[in-house]
C-alpha cells in the first residue's frame, strides 16, 4: 500500500553539499562521538550553547533578531568561575553536532546556578523552547530542540531501570552504562505518524483540546510497539476518526522535542471519496472535520491568527512552518492547485 517514496521537498541537504566535505565531517562527528579523548579535545575549540532548566539562551541583536549565540569553552569557564562554580562542570557538556568547519556544537546546561546571574554575564535570556521554536530561523531551531532533547534525556536516565545504580554516561553523552549490569543506554525517540488525509477535493484536520482556539493539524499518534509506519498509520486514522485508509504516500519526518522527543514520520493519505463520513473518538479529539483547498490555503497565509479580547484567536489558522503538520498542508495545497 505504501507508494514508492518520492522526494516532494527537496531538503537543503540534497542540493548545496559536496559528498566530499559532509563524509569527513560525519566521519569526524562520529569519531569524537566515540572517542572520549578526541571529544575533550573538541570540546576545547567547540561551540557551547547555554540551556537553564532546559530553556535555552537567547541574544536579540540590535536589529531586532534573535539568535543562538555560540559560547566558547573558555568564556563558560570564566562565566562559571565569576559565579563561583567549578571551571569543570564545563566538561558535562553534550555533544550534539559539528559546523561545516568541522567544529563541535555542544549543549550545557547551568540550572544549578543563578539564572539572572547568567543572563547578564552573557548578555541573553533564557526562553522556553515553544517560544525560542517561534524566534529562532532556518537550522537553528533545530538544533537547539536537539540540544534540549538530549540534556533532558540525560537528566532523566541517570539510574539504571535494571538495578537501580547510577548509569554513567561517555565524553560526547551519545550513551549511558550501567556498570553494575553491562546495560548500555542510548538517547530515545518515540516514533510517530502524522498524516494528512485527502478525499480528492478537501483534506481532513482535527484539533485537540489542547490546542490554542482554531488551532486545526493533520492527524498524529504514537506507534505501538511491533507496528509499521502504514500499520500505526491505518490504526491512527481507524481510531481517531474512524475512516479506513486506501493509499499512504511518505512525505518526509521531523525530530519533535514537545512534550518529550519524539520521530515525526510525515505522511499523505487517501480515503474513498464515498466513504469519508467522520466519526470523532471524542476521547482523543476535540472535532475533526474536511477542508476544502480555500480555506486550507486562506489558514497557510495567517502567520498571527486575529485574537479576541480574551486574547484567543478568532479563526481557522494551522500549525505554523517549522511544525512538519504545516508542510503536510502546504504540500497538498500546492498539489491540488495543480490539480485545478
Ligand atoms: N510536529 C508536528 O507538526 C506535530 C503535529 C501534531 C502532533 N505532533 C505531536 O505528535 C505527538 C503524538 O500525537 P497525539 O498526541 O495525537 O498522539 P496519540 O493520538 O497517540 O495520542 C496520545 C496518547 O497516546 C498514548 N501514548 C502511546 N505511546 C506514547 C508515547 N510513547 N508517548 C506519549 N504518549 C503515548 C498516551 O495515552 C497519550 O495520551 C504529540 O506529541 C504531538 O506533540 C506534532
Ligand atoms: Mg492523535
Amino acid at each position: 500500500m505504501l507508494q514508492p517514496l518520492r522526494i516532494l521537498f527537496r531538503p537543503k541537504w540534497m542540493v548545496s553539499r559536496s559528498s566530499g566535505s559532509y563524509v569527513s565531517r560525519m566521519r569526524h562527528l562520529n569519531k569524537i562521538k566515540e572517542e572520549d579523548e578526541a571529544c575533550r579535545a573538541a570540546l576545547q575549540s567547540g561551540n557551547i550553547f547555554l540551556y537553564h532548566k532546559l530553556a535555552p539562551l537567547l541574544r536579540r541583536t540590535d536589529s531586532g533578531i534573535y539568535q543562538l549565540p555560540a559560547l566558547q569553552t573558555k568564556d563558560v569557564e570564566e562565566i562559571l568561575e565569576k559565579l563561583g562554580e567549578d571551571k569543570e562542570m564545563v566538561k558535562e557538556s553534550i555533544l550534539i553536532n559539528c559546523t561545516e568547519q568541522n567544529e563541535a556544537q555542544f549543549s550545557f546546561d547551568v540550572g544549578a546556578i543563578e539564572q539572572a546571574a547568567v543572563e547578564e554575564l552573557c548578555r541573553g535570556t533564557f526562553v522556553d523552547l515553544r517560544k525560542a521554536f517561534f524566534l529562532l530561523r532556518g537550522s537553528e531551531a533545530p538544533l537547539v530542540a536537539r540540544g534540549q532533547a538530549l540534556l533532558r534525556w540525560h537528566q532523566t536516565n541517570g539510574f539504571c531501570s535494571s538495578t537501580g545504580q547510577p548509569t554513567q554516561r561517555n565524553q560526547s553523552g551519545s550513551q549511558r552504562v550501567c556498570h553494575s549490569s553491562g546495560i548500555t543506554y542510548y538517547p530515545k525517540m518515540s516514533p510517530v505518524v502524522i498524516v494528512l488525509l485527502s478525499d480528492g477535493k478537501r483534506c481532513l484536520l482535527g484539533r485537540q483540546s489542547t490546542f490554542p482556539r482554531g488551532m486545526y493539524s493533520a492527524l498524529a499518534g504514537f506507534c505501538d510497539i511491533g507496528e509499521t509506519m502504514e500499520e500505526a498509520l491505518r490504526r491512527e486514522i481507524a481510531e481517531e476518526v474512524g475512516l479506513e485508509v486506501e493509499s499512504i504516500q511518505y512525505s518526509g519526518s521531523q525530530h519533535w522535542p514537545f512534550p518529550q522527543s519524539s520521530f515525526m514520520v510525515a505522511c499523505h493519505a487517501t480515503v474513498n471519496p464515498d466513504k469519508t463520513h467522520v466519526s470523532v473518538d471524542k476521547v482523543e479529539l476535540e472535532d475533526a472535520r474536511w477542508f476544502s483547498l480555500e480555506e486550507v490555503q486562506e489558514a497557510l497565509t495567517i502567520k498571527a491568527p486575529p485574537r479576541n479580547n480574551k486574547g484567543e484567536p478568532t479563526v481557522f489558522w494551522v500549525p505554523p512552518s517549522y511544525a512538519i503538520a504545516n508542510r503536510l498542508i502546504q504540500e497538498w495545497a500546492n498539489q491540488q492547485h495543480l490539480k485545478s
